[in-house]
């Protein structure tokens, strides 16, 4: 009997990464071989590497940018070096379907599949689709969505809405692991800190210049992204990682509110742990504006308070989390009335019932 096989893609960011990350040992306990395209050198791979049964396969990828940049002269030769890789990568590997979680590397890999008659699902883990999943989405036979809000934004018939997804590592965290992974030891609250999965020097610069103020009322784990630790300002009441995997679960078990970046992952993440929080979101010029509504739709919904990056100094970003503190309460009650179910079971099936028929 043919072995099912699965083909993912999606990179750039980890935000592109951490869906396939919860649905692929799905795939392998239910027996599904498992090819993962992604670029040759992007956080994907890293990612994806300690899973041994995931074949990768990296490609050449051209950012699609917003802006100027000389890099964009030579982007397009890759981009075409990179579809030619991926339709021959799977024409070899002939997945029954391909998982598209997004990111620049997705367009493609999506392309190829397309060409070699393979079913694409697409996922888009923000209120508004991104550039790639955008030029991607006529070739998909469907797209699965986090937030209902998004299929005004998708051609008619096109839209899946599933929810949010949660990696199953991060049910399983736990406070005083988390407690002595950092070393803390004192009874203060704990503020976790996390700029996106690529950090945010704004937000870092804002952090430190409160530190006095903030370390007085909290112990505050700072995930601050690749070259940004300061080991000059680390205390017992301030620890910092560039960016942490396994301890992830314990770490976030063990905060009580949390300064964040407005990425989709993240945010239900801290919703499914009811976890308080000051959403900080990528302003329009920075990104597209998709954190700005994502933002807005969590402090619509009462799980979030917002403090825009214009406003953010020390002064307005310690008292925006003091006052967070404060209310936590009011924050958690909203969360607990969230109805919406972790949705890793409900996308699997999906992607099973766009691959192609079983052959024999
Ligand atoms: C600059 C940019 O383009 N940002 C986008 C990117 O953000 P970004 O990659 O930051 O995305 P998310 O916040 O969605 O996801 C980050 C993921 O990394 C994990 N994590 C983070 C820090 C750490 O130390 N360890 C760790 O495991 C988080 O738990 C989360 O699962 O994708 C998101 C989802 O499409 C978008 O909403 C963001 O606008």
């Amino acid at each position: 009997m043919h072995k099912k096989k699965i083909m993912f893609t999606g990179g750039g960011s980890a935000g592109h990464v951490t869906v396939n990350l919860a649905l692929i040992p799905r795939f392998v306990e239910e027996g599904w071989s498992v090819d993962y395209i992604g670029s040759e050198a992007g956080i994907e791979r890293q990612l994806i590497a300690p899973l041994q049964e995931v074949k990768y396969y990296g490609i050449a990828t051209g950012k699609l940018r917003r802006y100027l940049d000389w890099q964009n002269v030579k982007d397009p030769f890759k981009v075409v070096k990179g579809a030619f890789q991926a339709y021959r990568i799977i024409r070899k590997e002939k997945p029954d379907v391909l998982f598209s979680k997004g990111g620049f590397v997705s367009v493609p890999v999506v392309l190829g599949a397309k060409l070699n008659r393979v079913p694409v699902l697409i996922h888009e883990s923000d209120l508004t689709p991104g550039l790639a999943n955008r030029i991607a989405i006529p070739l998909a036979t469907g797209v699965c969505t986090t937030f209902s809000e998004t299929e005004q934004y998708l051609p008619a018939g096109k839209a899946r809405y599933v929810g949010a997804v949660i990696r199953e590592q991060l049910k399983q965290g736990n406070a005083s692991r988390g407690r002595s992974f950092c070393s803390f030891s004192s009874s203060k609250p704990v503020l976790l800190i996390m700029g996106g999965s690529l950090g945010a020097r704004k937000i870092n610069q804002a952090v430190r210049s409160a530190l006095g103020r903030l370390t007085e009322r909290f112990q505050i784990v700072h995930l601050c992204g690749k070259g940004q630790v300061e080991p000059s300002l680390e205390s017992p009441y301030y620890r910092q990682y560039e960016y942490i995997n396994e301890e992830l679960p314990d770490v976030l078990a063990m905060a009580d509110v949390v300064i964040s970046r407005a990425g989709s992952n993240s945010i239900f993440e801290f919703l499914y742990l009811r976890k308080p929080m000051l959403l900080i979101p990528l302003t329009k010029e920075q990104s597209r504006g998709d954190q700005l509504l994502n933002a807005r739709a969590f402090q619509q919904a009462g799980y979030s308070d917002v403090l825009f990056e214009e406003q953010m100094t020390a002064e307005t970003l310690a008292s925006s989390v003091e006052a967070l503190y404060a209310s936590r309460d009011k924050y958690v009650e909203r969360m607990e009335q969230d109805e919406r179910k972790d949705t890793l079971s409900v996308l699997f099936q999906m992607i099973k019932n766009t691959a192609k028929p079983s052959r024999k």
